[in-house]
């Protein structure tokens, strides 16, 4: 469905010495700093998949996003999606995909959001019976009836994102871009997002790729996992695999009856220890937790105990780091 190998992308941006001086000295001679945004990056993506594409602040996510959307062509490097190179055949291409860049706004701003969605009709061309399927299931699952004839610019956030996520679906596309589609959104709302992706996903088998700062976002919704840094991609492969490499500790938290003196046990980090409650940090590649569990059984009186991973944000700055990023 999407292939892309050895794209690369590079930017120029001006550069201007300070003062009258350089402003001056600018109008003759130009000079540029060139930002290579993207090194060669190669991957493919199957029909069906939802992929979470991550990195840190100017990695290079809405770089890709934009070469696979068609509205940037890169350097050098080839990309195919749906048989189709993106940047070319522009009209036919874009009846394959949607896109939604979280921070701007592909709707009519003063006019009522069903305006937008009849003017989204007549620009793919929809027939009547298309667009009354598509609109009514996207309107159910969004939920989007009660506001659909107020001005975009009224809008909360979270009924604006619904509609940009309606909207980019409207002509059933079978690929989905997803650029930050829950930032500055609520919890509530975030979780509306998620599930309607899983959902649109499952009915439509619509390929979805979402680049997001919000690991419950990747926790939710990926199977599979890009992430890149400085241009490269650093890890492709699931969930999963990441957390069994890249997990190295697992915290435990015991309610136990009263406390009967400092918890001792081997391979183990005592975080905090009061009359009811202990929380341990376990290196999990020293200790097994079984082996742990049953050594505080026989410390302590245990009325529950409760494991946890390590934060997948936790996972991901390790991984960072392990790239000097
Ligand atoms: N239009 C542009 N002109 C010049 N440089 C750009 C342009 N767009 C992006 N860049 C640069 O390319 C690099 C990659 O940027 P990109 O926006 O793709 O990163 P990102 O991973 O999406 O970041 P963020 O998470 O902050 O959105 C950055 O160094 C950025 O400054």
């Amino acid at each position: 469905m999407i292939e892309l190998e050895g794209i690369s992308k590079t930017y120029r941006i001006p550069v201007r010495s300070k003062g009258v001086g350089g402003a001056i000295k600018a109008l003759f001679k130009r000079e540029y700093e060139v930002v290579q945004a993207l090194k060669g990056i190669s991957f493919k993506i199957n029909p069906g998949e939802i992929v979470g594409y991550i990195g840190p602040n100017g990695a290079g996510k809405s770089t890709t996003i934009k070469i696979m959307s068609g509205i940037l062509v890169p350097d050098d490097g080839k990309c195919q999606i749906g048989g189709q190179v993106p940047w070319q055949d522009r009209k036919a291409y874009v009846g394959k995909i949607g896109v939604v860049f979280g921070q701007r706004s592909q709707l009519w701003w003063d006019v009522p959001v069903m305006d937008s969605f009849e003017l989204l009709k007549e620009i793919y061309d929809m027939t009547n019976a298309q667009y009354e399927r598509s609109f009514n299931e996207l309107c159910d699952a969004l939920e989007l009836r009660s506001f659909l004839d107020h001005p975009v610019r009224q809008l909360s956030l979270g009924q604006r994102m619904r509609c940009e996520i309606a909207a980019a679906l409207l002509h059933e596309p079978e690929i989905l871009f997803l650029d930050e589609p829950t930032i500055g959104l609520d919890a509530v709302s975030k979780i509306a997002v998620r599930q309607f992706i899983r959902h649109i996903n499952a009915k439509r088998g619509v390929t979805v790729i979402l680049t997001t700062h919000d690991m419950s976002d990747i926790e939710a919704l990926a199977s599979r996992i890009m992430m890149i840094g400085k241009g490269e991609i650093l890890y492709d492969g699931s969930l999963e695999s990441l957390k069994r490499t890249y997990i190295k500790s697992k915290t435990i938290t015991v309610d136990h009856h009263d406390y009967k003196g400092e918890v001792q046990i081997e391979g183990v980090t005592l975080i905090s220890q009061g009359r009811e409650r202990t929380i341990l940090k376990v290196d999990t590649s020293e200790r097994s937790i079984a082996h742990v569990v049953s050594d505080l059984t026989d410390q302590l009186s245990l009325k529950d105990v409760t494991i946890e991973n390590e934060a997948i944000e936790d996972i991901v700055i390790r991984l960072y780091q392990d790239h000097q990023i």
